[in-house]
């Protein structure tokens, strides 16, 4: 790891120590959404005629400062439901994402759709706490793990009901997909430079195992991305930027998505 990432992990590891002091496990466990009956992203993703699109909740990024600070968890969430998101990603890491736990909290309270704790999983913690929050799926990132950490982590979520999607941006790095990893997700940003290239995602998607819903994450700013990246196999479109940098994100989705079916009936 010689990116951003590392420098992520580094934090996280001090952070979750932090969080383990003031949380218990068994605080976790008996927190109210704990017992909750988990959504699968991966079955709403294969629903027919839905969007795919897992829409995320994100204020600041490394890779581009401040994105939007003016706008709520509630407004934006419910916006993304209501025009047809196939799921919800909310970004719960603080120091580098602007995020939080009461975030997903919030976000669980107002919408019925799967949602995934966008955050870098490092610990079993995480993955109880993000039970706790009312968390549907966890990210694993394979740069940051082993494959018997993938293994063990993924093996830890599925036990408790969640789902996982394994993150890659390499070909040696689908050797670490598990039996518990429902979803791979390709990464188009290189995190070393933050450039987005569509092109690597598409010749590792049929690399992907079959049973396996494949995601592309990062970068997509067109419908006409949508179409190209669908070509290529992937049934989930990881989209945060482009909508949380408008004034008005819920209105960026809704015309997304308008132009989105409008060039599905054209390619038909
Ligand atoms: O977004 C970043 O700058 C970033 C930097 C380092 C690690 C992860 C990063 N992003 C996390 C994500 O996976 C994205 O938020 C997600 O794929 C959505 O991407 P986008 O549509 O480009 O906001």
């Amino acid at each position: 790891m010689k990116n951003i990432l590392a420098e992520i992990v580094a934090h996280k590891q001090i952070e979750v120590a932090a969080r383990k002091q003031l949380r218990s496990v068994a605080e976790l466990e008996q927190a109210p959404m704990f017992s909750r009956e988990t959504l699968s992203l991966s079955g709403f993703l294969r629903q027919p005629g839905k969007t795919g699109i897992i829409a995320e909740f994100k204020r600041r990024s490394p890779s581009k400062g401040l994105i939007n600070g003016n706008v709520t968890v509630q407004q934006v969430t419910t916006a993304y439901t209501r025009y047809g998101a196939s799921g919800l990603s909310v970004l719960t890491d603080e120091k580098f994402f602007g995020g939080t736990t009461d975030d997903l909290l919030q976000a669980r309270s107002y919408n019925q759709i799967p949602i995934l704790r966008k955050d870098f999983v490092v610990d079993e913690y995480q993955i109880l706490e993000a039970k706790a929050i009312g968390a549907d799926v966890i990210l694993l990132i394979a740069e940051c793990l082993t494959a018997d950490e993938v293994k063990h982590l993924s093996t830890f979520a599925a036990n408790i009901g969640l789902e996982v999607l394994l993150e890659v941006h390499s070909e040696s790095q689908l050797e670490k997909v598990s039996d518990h990893v429902h979803l791979v997700g390709v990464n188009n940003r290189d995190l070393t430079t933050f450039q987005v290239d569509f092109n690597r995602s598409c010749e590792l998607a049929p690399k992907i195992p079959a049973d396996k819903v494949k995601v592309a994450e990062s970068g997509i700013n067109d419908p006409a991305n949508i179409v190209t990246l669908y070509k290529a196999g992937f049934e989930g479109f990881l989209i945060g930027e482009h909508f949380m940098r408008q004034e008005d994100p819920a209105r960026a989705f809704e015309n997304f998505v308008q132009e989105l079916e409008r060039l599905k009936l054209a390619q038909q």
